[in-house]
């Protein structure tokens, strides 16, 4: 604004009056020095036109030049001299005439008021020249958008810079017997335990950590007080087996403990999982001695209470563990560091959050402070001693000492005030946090709250990506997710009305057996089932050779109980589908699952990749289908292009003739279900 009113000048109207005033106030004086050569007769003869012309511009000359002689000319003494009375009267009326004739705006504007021209500001350039445009400035433009690079590069954690980008085809072959360990750095025992279990090689995601946990000998102890071990943050695919990449190194690690202390911790966000990763546990560890506890709300608060310390009476400053190993839910953690005495954190040496960006998002409880705040030591202990008068010891009574229950980081909190000693000096917590996911979050305002020491990451993708080239920095930067290899995707359009009959249409032209749907809600499973199961009733009653599918639902309106119950059923075939909710979309290992089926579609990209991730695990071969109706299919694709996986997945088309061959037993099945709701 500043500009534009200093290139236009003063306002309009001020320059019009200016010019006013100076052109009526010149004529008015013109005027009058005629009358006065007039009355003085020193021009008795008239003058032809020309010379009255040039007179005139002779005194206009003279006025632009010196309008201050424009004091009043009756006052200038030549006037006074030569005037007589008549024609001073004569000029007078002429005075008034011409002040009468003036317009009434003129009023104000006598002669006396004229500002002399010293004093008159210059006049503005644009009034002598012609009105000069306004000077032309780009117009506005949409600045380049930026490059992927300089996108990827925008706010990254700098540890991220540094990441290990693993190739997924990446495997190691495990050594059978002898001291060499091939470079898995696991020992003998390990390694025979493993090939009972029919694993042959390592995955890429565990030939990556292994040597990063286990490589360095002087890593592996189980304290580190002086030089704490760095977290490790690893994204891998799905089924990619992060499971074993965690439970291994624990092992190994553990195996050389002495005592019984709680020294991993692994948080999981569900009940399911955590039974699936005891059983991981113990399959690996078995003859190791080590001692593996749950807690997931699922038995009594005492009966897990009796599992996990020995000592539920005295204060026990070290605490009274019974388990080496705790696999549980967040939830009932908080309630065990709450509430169960000796329940300590004080000597972990692992925190594992497995599905960490799914736990990250979980703030039950607020529970990651409180875990993290239990894995410190206090930063005002307070000692269960103090001095005496006579400088003796005296034990409060508030706690048992035994020294070597202690964790080392923890020893301070016995330091007797004024009093240096040994065990006065600080040091580190040895906990080292090691965090999973196949959809791992990179942003490190997220992962801020997890308190990472120095982190490595590792990330499992394919692609020319490597450390710290453009590719890379792309590759960790962008959040890309990585399917399973061997998973073929496609989609399918349809109305939502006809969305059931595509299901079953697809379930019984393609014969799935084993098979996992997915719906948007638990009440949508039981009725989908319900449908599915009359439809399939319809089917065998047309064709007695037919062999009906058997489907279940699985949702959290089930039991634990009925839950373990059907997922056994299931493992074991005796279910061929099981149309389940997001309850079990991560993590959970089936082996056997050939088909997913998001028979609602999934609303984000995360939740996509863990659902199509329930088949085409260790390797194996899968399809996933996904059920789009009309009105969500534009959204679906944006959400595919933005993931930059639209290309991956393809179209299927059923067309409305196929589906004539079962509209019959679906149009009965509804109609059975409409009366088995009506009852
Ligand atoms: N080295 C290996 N050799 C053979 N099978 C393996 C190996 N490692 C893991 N597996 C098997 O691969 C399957 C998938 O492993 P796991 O459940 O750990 O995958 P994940 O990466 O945790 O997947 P998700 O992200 O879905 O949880 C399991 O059945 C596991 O036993």
């Amino acid at each position: 604004m500043a500009i534009l009113k200093k290139i236009s000048g003063p306002p309009p109207d001020a320059k019009q009056s200016t010019t006013k005033v100076k052109t009526k106030a010149k004529q008015r004086y013109l005027k009058r020095k005629k009358e006065r050569k007039k009355t003085k007769g020193k021009a008795p003869v008239r003058k032809g036109a020309d010379t009255d012309v040039q007179v005139e511009s002779d005194d206009e000359e003279a006025v632009e030049e010196d309008v201050e002689p424009s004091d009043e000319p009756d006052n200038s003494p030549a006037v006074a001299e030569d005037e007589t009375p008549s024609s001073k009267a004569r000029k007078a009326k002429k005075r008034r005439k011409t002040e009468a004739e003036a317009p009434d705006d003129d009023e104000p504007m006598l002669v006396d008021d004229v500002v002399p021209e010293a004093q008159v500001p210059p006049p503005p350039e644009e009034k002598t020249t012609s009105p000069v445009a306004l000077p032309s400035f780009p117009l506005p433009s949409l600045p380049n958008a930026p490059s992927k690079l300089a996108l990827a590069r925008q706010g990254l954690d700098p540890a991220l810079l540094d990441a290990e980008i693993v190739d997924p085809n990446t495997s190691l072959t495990i050594p059978s017997d002898g001291e060499v360990d091939g470079g898995t750095y696991l020992s003998q025992k390990t390694r025979k335990r493993l090939k009972e279990l029919g694993i042959e090689e390592l995955f890429a995601v565990q030939t990556a950590l292994l040597p990063f946990l286990l490589g360095d000998a002087s890593q592996r102890r189980l304290y580190l007080p002086y030089n704490p071990p760095r977290d490790v943050c690893a994204s891998a695919p799905t089924g990619s087996g992060k499971t074993l990449a965690y439970v291994l190194p624990i092992i190994e690690t553990l195996s050389t403990r002495i005592v019984t202390r709680l020294r991993a911790l692994i948080v999981l966000p569900t009940r399911d999982l955590v039974s699936q990763v005891r059983e991981t546990f113990e399959a690996v560890g078995k003859g190791s001695g080590l001692k593996i506890a749950t807690a997931t709300g699922q038995h009594s608060f005492a009966h897990e209470q009796a599992q996990l310390v020995t000592d539920k009476t005295s204060k026990l400053k070290g605490g009274s563990s019974q388990v080496d190993i705790l696999i549980c839910t967040p939830g009932r953690l908080i309630d065990h560091l709450n509430e169960t005495p000796n329940f300590t954190l004080q000597h972990l040496r692992f925190l594992v959050v497995d599905e960490a960006d799914r736990l990250l998002a979980q703030s039950f409880q607020d529970w990651l402070a409180q875990v993290l705040a239990a894995t410190r030591p206090p930063v005002h202990p307070t000692s269960g001693y103090e001095l005496s008068q006579e400088g003796n010891l005296v034990n409060l009574g508030k706690t048992s000492l035994c020294s070597d229950a202690v964790a080392p980081a923890f020893l301070h909190t016995f330091s007797i005030p004024d009093i240096p000693c040994s065990i006065t000096e600080r040091k580190e917590p040895s906990c080292q946090k090691l965090l999973f996911s196949a959809t791992l979050t990179r942003d490190p305002g997220k992962l801020a709250a997890l308190d990472l020491r120095q982190p490595k990451y590792f990330i499992v993708q394919g692609g020319k990506a490597s450390k710290g080239d453009d590719d890379g920095i792309l590759a960790v930067g962008l959040e890309k997710f990585t399917m399973p290899d061997k998973l073929s995707e496609q989609y399918v359009v349809c109305s939502g009305s006809q969305k059931p009959l595509v299901l079953f249409y697809l379930i019984v032209t393609h014969n799935v057996r084993n098979a996992l749907i997915f719906t948007k809600s638990a009440e949508s499973t039981t009725r989908l089932v319900r449908l599915f199961t009359f439809f399939e009733q319809a089917r065998a009653q047309e064709d007695p050779n037919a062999q009906p599918i058997v489907a279940r639902s699985y949702s959290s309106d089930l039991s634990t109980s009925e839950r373990r119950s059907i997922l056994d059923k299931f493992r074991s075939q005796d279910i061929q589908i099981l149309v389940c909710s997001d309850l079990i979309s991560r993590g959970i290992d089936i082996s056997h699952v050939s088909h997913v089926v998001s028979y609602d579609a999934p609303v984000d990209m995360r939740k996509y990749v863990h659902r199509v991730g329930r088949t085409a695990r260790a390797g194996r071969s899968g399809d996933a289908w996904t059920l789009v109706e009309e009105q969500e299919a534009r959204y679906f694709k944006s959400m595919m292009k933005d993931a930059e996986h639209l290309d991956s997945i393809k179209r299927m088309k059923v067309d409305s003739k196929s589906l004539e061959l079962y509209t019959k037993h679906y149009e009965l099945a509804l109609e059975q279900l409409r009366s088995a709701y009506e009852r």
